[in-house]
């Protein structure tokens, strides 16, 4: 593995009567970036959290918090989430009329910019924009709900990915979120990605578990 790989654990896996507790033991557990599932019950099939629980996460740890919008239309919504303390703004082509337009929103309100990519959502989107992101994020499962299995056809996207960021020499995150454990993780770290998105497999077990849970991750095995 990469040793430059980085774990962003997914608080939708969280206790979420205790989100700030649950925030500061996976920083303490090694974490690298909080990752914060956004969603809306009409981008995807699941409702969770908005700008204000994002406020309310932001003083309890100085790690990246690292937004994923699955709302839709989501331009509004950009500039709440970055005064609320999102440090990375990642949102879906398919969020609003002009990609291009929200990427410059999400520049103009000064946090980092991602692109996400759906399991049928081509790479070529992605491409077209790697001069206008910090990071894009391929998704390995159908966006909307934690604790699915990954889907093999992300690795071959991702490799593609890590060929264009690193032909143009593009300072470009590659993030991979859905179904990682030790064993999705560290393939998908081979195909290229250095951002791993993960719930269920660092909140196993409770707290007492983050410290070896985000290690394993680490370790790929
Ligand atoms: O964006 C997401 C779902 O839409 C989540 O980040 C992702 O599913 C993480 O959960 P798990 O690691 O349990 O698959
Ligand atoms: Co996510």
């Amino acid at each position: 593995m990469q040793n430059t790989v980085r774990i962003a654990p997914s608080i939708l896996a969280a206790d979420f009567a205790q989100l700030g507790a649950e925030v500061r033991a996976v920083a303490d557990a090694g974490a690298d970036m909080i990752h914060v599932d956004v969603m809306d019950g009409h981008f995807v099939p699941n409702i969770t959290i908005g700008p204000q629980a994002v406020g309310a996460l932001r003083p309890h740890t100085r790690l990246p918090l690292d937004v994923h919008l699955m709302i839709a239309p989501v331009d509004a919504y950009i500039p709440m989430f970055a005064e609320a303390g999102a440090d990375i703004l990642t949102i879906h082509p398919e969020a609003g009329p002009h990609l291009h337009r929200s990427l410059q929103l999400i520049r103009d309100a000064g946090v980092k910019a991602g692109v996400a990519l759906n399991p049928a959502t081509p790479v070529s989107l992605a491409l077209e924009v790697l001069d206008e992101v910090d990071l894009v994020l391929v998704m390995s499962v159908n966006p909307g709900f934690g604790g699915q299995k990954f889907q093999e056809r992300a690795l071959a996207k991702i490799a593609e990915l890590r060929r264009a960021i690193d032909a143009g020499g593009h300072d470009v995150a590659l993030e991979v979120d859905g179904g990682i454990k030790a064993e999705t993780g560290a393939r998908a770290v081979t195909a290229g990605a250095d951002v791993l998105v993960a719930g269920s497999s660092v909140f196993k077990g409770g707290p007492d578990a983050y410290a070896a849970n985000i290690a394993a991750l680490r370790a790929g095995g």
